[in-house]
């Protein structure tokens, strides 16, 4: 039993299936790359960031529907009452209702570029959606091939952030830049812990996750030493004068960076257990990036 909430009542099975928590990782990197382009130009522009968010939190659907459309397929997901083709039974409807999701966020993309008479962020948009519909879509399914984090650091890091900042000041930043490998290692922090408790079903299926290919206890390791180089690195940034002082209000989520490891460390080989990690591993994106956003507009 790894994928299971057999024991759930189906509102609560409904809501893990659409994981709101999950859409924090899809507004940080417009909430920094917005910062940056503040700090670093004075410009903000209200009703392209809201238009933006709102796009952003849409192609997160598409990619987490579509998610459940195409592991129906391949059997990985027999388990996962959570899905949501188990639940509605209608993969044809979850098919299209991703589709939707994905037209009208790539709609309010439009119109950013229409607003900017620069089709720039369209492109990277594009880019991003390519980058996950590689991950999980046939024939690509590259998260099989336990290649997600480096997409998911890619789309939702340098890309994701381009995006944000060239929407609001059609330029690019180095700064920006560096601040992306930030928000890009915290987010694909947030998919490697989902996949500790899946490692037997994953197996069965034949996906190689990082956590399948490295076992548990170094996969635990990993993670350690990956959460633990955000912080480091922050300070050497802000110590070269790259990003300003206040960006280490990030160092705030700390204590959920040491829960997260003390959790996984110790209890990695536990599906039951280790479950929750990737909601720790939100917790600490969430108030990382808020706070690390944050910095920037204060700075
Ligand atoms: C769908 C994702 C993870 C779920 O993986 P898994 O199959 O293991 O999950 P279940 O156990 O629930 O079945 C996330 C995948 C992320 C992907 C690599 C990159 C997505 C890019 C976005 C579409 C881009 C959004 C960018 C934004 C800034 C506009
Ligand atoms: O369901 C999940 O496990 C995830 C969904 C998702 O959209 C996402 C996005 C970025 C990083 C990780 C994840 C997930 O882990």
């Amino acid at each position: 039993m790894t994928r299971n909430h057999i024991s759930m009542p189906k509102n609560k099975l409904w809501i893990a299936a659409i994981k709101p928590p999950m859409y924090s990782v899809a507004i940080m990197p417009i909430w920094v790359g917005s910062g940056v382009a503040f700090a670093e130009t004075k410009i903000f522009n209200g009703v392209i960031f809201a238009v933006f968010m709102t796009a952003a939190i849409l192609i997160l659907a598409w990619e987490n529907i579509s998610n459940d459309v195409f592991d129906s397929e391949t059997g990985i997901d027999k388990n996962k009452h959570h899905s949501l083709v188990n639940l509605s039974g209608n993969k044809q409807l979850m098919f299209w209702l991703g589709n939707l999701c994905l037209g009208s966020g790539l709609l309010g993309i439009i119109v950013i570029a229409l607003l900017q008479k620069d089709p720039t962020v369209i492109g990277i948009i594009l880019l991003c959606c390519g980058l996950g519909y590689m991950y999980q879509g046939p024939p690509f399914r590259l998260g099989y091939q336990g290649l997600g984090e480096i997409l998911c650091f890619v789309a939702f890091g340098p890309l994701g952030m381009a995006a944000a900042y060239y929407s609001q000041t059609q330029t690019w930043s180095i700064t920006n830049l560096a601040a992306s490998v930030i928000v890009g290692i915290v987010t694909s922090l947030v998919l490697f812990c989902s996949h500790f408790h899946q490692i037997k079903d994953d197996i069965a299926a034949g996906k190689r996750s990082p956590i399948v290919r490295l076992g548990t206890q170094k996969s635990a390791q990993v993670l350690v030493w990956f959460t633990a180089s955000i912080y480091p690195l922050s300070l050497l940034l802000v110590g070269l004068g790259v990003f300003p002082i206040w960006t280490l209000l990030s160092w705030v989520s700390l204590p959920f960076a040491f829960k997260l490891c003390r959790h996984v460390l110790e209890n990695h080989d536990l599906p039951d257990k280790v479950s929750n990690c990737k909601f720790i591993a939100v917790t600490v994106h969430f108030w990382s990036c808020l706070l690390f956003g944050t910095g920037f507009m204060l700075g």
